[in-house]
């Protein structure tokens, strides 16, 4: 599903990321690591929001050659979203639905599960931080993505929410839609089934399984 290939990231503070080879196969992966890891920057590599050397391949669609066609199958949610304040839920899902072609029974079902209605039409600068981490939750199921990144995706909303969003994973893994998390909350390492589990330690990959 995603390879990962002599890659390289470097900040001018002085930390690096470096992974030499990395093959995740379809299903639920998890990556850990302490404060600073790395987790973030690999995923908004992953994502094509982060530059980078060396090559992310999705089902062999390579990111730099083939950037638009790689970034329809990959959606990511990060882990402290940030939005323009002016515009609304829905705003968004107007325009990442286009994107990323969700229908309108898809947003429908969505807005439904992650129970937004009653704020998704207000400004994001009115959001609580729960409000605007459903925000960036249900944009990133929107459309048929391959790979959903979630980062830290359990924290600041209740425990209601933690549990759809647990079974929505299950779902949407059923489905074969594969998924890249990361979470420090050990109580939902327990809850779902990983098919790899990698530790980032000090810019440097160790796959436990
Ligand atoms: N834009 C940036 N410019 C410079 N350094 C950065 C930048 N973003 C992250 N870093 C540095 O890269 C390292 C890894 O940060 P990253 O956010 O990827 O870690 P993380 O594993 O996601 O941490 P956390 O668990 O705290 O979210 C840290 O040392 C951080 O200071």
């Amino acid at each position: 599903m995603l390879e990962i290939h002599h890659f390289l990231k470097k900040y001018p503070t002085g930390f690096h990321l470096e992974i030499e080879f990395l093959k995740l196969e379809k299903g639920i992966h998890l990556i850990q690591g302490e404060n600073g890891a790395g987790k973030s920057t690999l995923f908004k590599a992953i994502a094509g929001i982060q530059t980078y050397s060396g090559n992310i391949i999705l089902d062999h669609i390579d990111l730099k050659k083939h950037p638009l066609p790689y970034r329809q199958q990959v959606n990511f949610s990060e882990a402290e979203p940030l939005f323009p304040g002016f515009l609304s839920l829905d705003d968004l899902i107007i325009f990442v639905s286009k994107a990323k072609k969700a229908t309108e029974n898809q947003i429908k079902v969505l807005k439904e599960t992650f129970q937004v209605s009653s704020f998704s039409a207000n400004p994001i600068s009115t959001y609580s931080s729960g409000m605007l981490k459903k925000t960036s939750l249900l944009l990133a199921f929107l459309g048929e993505p391959k790979l959903i990144i979630l980062d830290e995706p359990f924290t600041t909303i209740d425990t209601g929410s933690q549990d759809f969003l647990i079974r929505l994973i299950e779902q949407k893994s059923a489905d074969g839609v594969s998924f890249l998390l990361s979470t420090h909350q050990k109580a939902f390492v327990d809850l779902l089934s990983f098919k790899s589990v990698h530790r980032l330690l000090h810019g440097t990959m160790i796959s436990h399984q």
